[in-house]
């Protein structure tokens, strides 16, 4: 259910040892220096990485806090999107630290979206064993979910972020303010995957999502920050009960199995990851109708949702031999079954341990007609 909170929230991720909080402000972002002061217990150095659309906007505000707090500030700046989220830019980032010579004890913050968020967060694990990374989430989609939770990778030719590690923030520093630079089609992108948890288990946040979209894509202060908080209670929730994604938190996986075969069918330069993600979803939803799991007409209440977003609902035919072949690389796989998260209905999702290449062969048959 949507609750509407107060401008300011925290919510605990009480993982024991690896415990953070999500911080959730409008204009926090410029007291960031303050925030990394009450983690350590000295400023010494640290590392912004970010790319090169968001630190033209928000690094010299980071820069400024941090090095007001005392914090001797250095910056690795990406190139800009889902198709670099590579082995090279994980080089540079390792280039960086290396030349910056920081210490383990010393952080690096990621200051942009989900693709600078888990490239940070890998790079923070392997540089000398692993060091402390900050989330400083600047689009929807991080806000509400990838910041969140630990998930750090690169992709690989053969699948998106294949080459990871679960690696938790020692904080998320949330400032809704940032959205306002954001390109419409980003805003879009990340309401998917803010609408997944209304689907995966609340169906009260998808109705309020699909009544308040209209506001949610203009960043109506009010109803993006019950978006916000919403997403992280859930996405805090589910990964304190499976941090590891040894069971449920797949849930959270809903879209991304069709979803991520789509952006590496493509080669990650045609859809955004939301908007894979809810092409992923109607798949996924058409499925579960198919399967006798979900009743008729969830997949078009899902569409006219996403419909009032703007977000894709078709995309080119593909063959079924190349979509089993992609989602043969996903994580979630035991052996060579492909489980899938489908619906028993809108606020219900489950993992399908039994879904037959057929079945997958069929849908795809009945998305070509
Ligand atoms: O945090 C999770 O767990 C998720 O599955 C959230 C996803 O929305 C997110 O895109 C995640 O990075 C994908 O994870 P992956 O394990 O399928 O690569």
């Amino acid at each position: 259910m949507a609750e509407s909170q107060a401008t300011k929230q925290v919510y605990r991720v009480d993982l024991g040892a690896r415990a953070y909080d999500i911080h959730i402000e409008a204009g926090c972002l410029k007291r960031i220096g303050e925030a990394l002061n009450g983690l350590f217990s000295r400023p010494a150095r640290c590392m912004v990485i970010s790319n090169v659309t968001i630190a033209p906007l928000y690094m010299a505000s980071v820069r400024t806090s941090l090095e007001q707090a005392g914090w001797q500030v250095s910056e690795c700046i990406l190139p800009d999107g889902e198709r670099y989220k590579t082995m090279e830019s994980f080089s540079l980032i390792m280039d960086a630290l290396m030349e910056a010579r920081l210490s383990r004890n010393e952080p690096v913050i990621a200051l942009g979206g989900g693709v600078v968020g888990d490239m940070t967060g890998f790079a923070a694990s392997c540089y000398r064993r692993g060091i402390p990374f900050i989330q400083i989430p600047t689009t929807v989609l991080a806000q509400v979910d990838s910041s969140v939770g630990g998930k750090t990778a690169i992709n690989h030719p053969h699948g998106k972020n294949m080459i990871g590690a679960f690696y938790q923030p020692r904080l998320v520093w949330v400032d809704p303010e940032v959205l306002h630079t954001l390109a419409a089609r980003e805003i879009r992108a990340g309401i998917a995957e803010a609408i997944k948890y209304g689907l995966i288990r609340d169906a009260a946040f998808f109705d309020w999502m699909c009544s308040n979209m209209q506001a949610a894509l203009a960043l109506d202060p009010a109803v993006i920050s019950t978006m916000i908080h919403t997403c992280c209670r859930h996405k805090a929730e589910v990964v304190m009960q499976d941090e590891t994604e040894q069971g449920m938190r797949a849930l959270l996986n809903l879209g991304h199995t069709f979803g991520h075969a789509i952006e590496s069918m493509t080669r990650y330069t045609t859809y955004l990851h939301g908007e894979a993600v809810a092409l992923g979803t109607l798949l996924a939803a058409r499925l579960s109708e198919q399967t006798g799991h979900a009743p008729a007409g969830t997949e078009t209440k899902i569409a006219a949702c996403y419909q009032q977003a703007g977000l894709p609902l078709t995309m080119p035919d593909f063959d079924a031999a190349l979509w089993l072949d992609a989602m043969g690389h996903d994580k979630k796989n035991v052996g060579a079954r492909i489980r899938y998260i489908l619906l028993r209905g809108i606020g219900d999702g489950f993992i399908a341990e039994d879904i037959q290449p057929e079945s997958i062969r069929r849908l795809i048959a009945s998305y070509h007609a």
